[in-house]
């Protein structure tokens, strides 16, 4: 895409927040690691794949998606993959990633939590030679329980100084953050960041409980969060980066148009919104596309733009230091006359 829309933001750096490595296997990838590691696939063609992903909830997504990761068997996998996703980032103007992984979906097929993080580290430390900086940040399945949530956290224990937060995620409604209150205490006592999906699917009460119960220090989707004017009011008070994701929320009928989207309301609102795929090869487009897409639909301006992209930087976990030389070309970049 070489249009002036694509070309401005692509100019513009930019950090992905809410990216599931395991929504980035693309089809052809799919086939792949099926072959190299002789899994048998429901499907014969990328096409028929392809059509497969029609969604019109978030359940009828995550059933295909925890299908399609059943491909991954090797820390070889789990490097290839999130080297494509980093190359893609790169050529979308993307600096930094932190990247989410589901280790339970993994090690409830016997694939060890050391093979999958290795997998990713590897990868990850091939982005750096790239100028791509990214963290790790471990999902809870919030369909399992909490006792599950903890023996993750175990098994996580021997690479907590590589990991940066945790998160919550897969199906959001009956499932409140509250049910893994205990389990982000204790992540949060070991040093780690905590995020958490709420607000996709599920009610205010959720997002309340994610702050409130959770403590978490950022928020991923928040749509819902729009509906009580006292949540949005506190969400824009203490500043909480949301990690917003216009074509996940299309294809999963979050939302019925991209004109429809709430972001540029939680923008007016002076909410910390962000732009993010959240699972790319799934929903239709990159950093870049769900940018540009939502940018045309809303008709966002430039200076619109350029918040969300300080949005995705300063509500990074990279320390100030590291922060600071991708600030000052959005600053240039905001002096530049259009
Ligand atoms: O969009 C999502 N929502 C909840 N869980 C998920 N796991 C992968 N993607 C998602
Ligand atoms: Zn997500």
């Amino acid at each position: 895409m070489t249009d002036p829309l694509s070309d401005f933001i692509r100019g513009l750096p930019k950090a992905e927040l809410h990216l599931h490595i395991e929504g980035s296997l693309e089809p052809e990838q799919m086939f792949e690691f099926a072959r190299r590691n002789r899994v048998a696939l429901p499907f014969r063609t990328v096409e028929e794949v392809r059509a497969a992903y029609a969604f019109t909830n978030l359940q009828d997504f995550l059933d295909i998606y925890y299908q399609g990761a059943q491909v991954l068997r090797t820390e070889e996998d789990f490097r290839d993959l999130a080297l494509a996703y980093f190359r893609r980032l790169a050529a979308d103007g993307g600096v930094h990633a932190e990247i989410f992984f589901d280790p339970q979906t993994h090690t409830d097929r016997g694939i060890p939590f050391q093979v999958v993080a290795d997998g990713l580290l590897a990868g990850m430390a091939a982005a750096d030679e790239l100028g791509i900086s990214s963290r790790l940040i471990l999902c809870f399945l919030r369909h399992q329980d909490e006792d599950a949530a903890f023996a993750t956290l175990r098994a996580a224990e021997p690479y907590l100084d590589r990991i940066t937060g945790v998160g919550l995620d897969s199906s959001e409604v009956g499932n409140p953050p509250s049910k893994f209150a205990r389990v982000f205490q204790a992540a949060r006592q070991r040093g780690l960041k905590l995020v958490a999906h709420a607000g996709e699917e599920g009610p205010p009460d959720y997002v309340w409980q994610a702050l409130d119960v959770l403590g978490v220090d950022r928020l991923d989707h928040g749509n819902r969060a729009l509906e009580d004017d006292a949540l949005a009011r506190r969400l824009a008070d203490q500043g909480t980066t949301l990690t917003v994701c216009p074509l996940s929320n299309l294809k999963l009928c979050v939302v019925p148009s991209l004109d429809a989207h709430p972001l540029g309301r939680m923008l007016d609102l002076g909410l910390r919104a962000t732009v993010n795929a959240d699972d790319p090869a799934y929903f239709g487009g990159y950093l870049l596309d769900n940018y540009v897409r939502v940018a045309a639909a809303l008709d966002l301006s430039r200076d619109q733009l350029v918040r969300l992209a300080r949005n995705s930087i300063t509500g990074s976990f990279l320390d100030g230091e590291a922060q600071a030389p991708h600030l000052a070309r959005l600053d240039a970049l905001a002096l530049t006359p259009a």
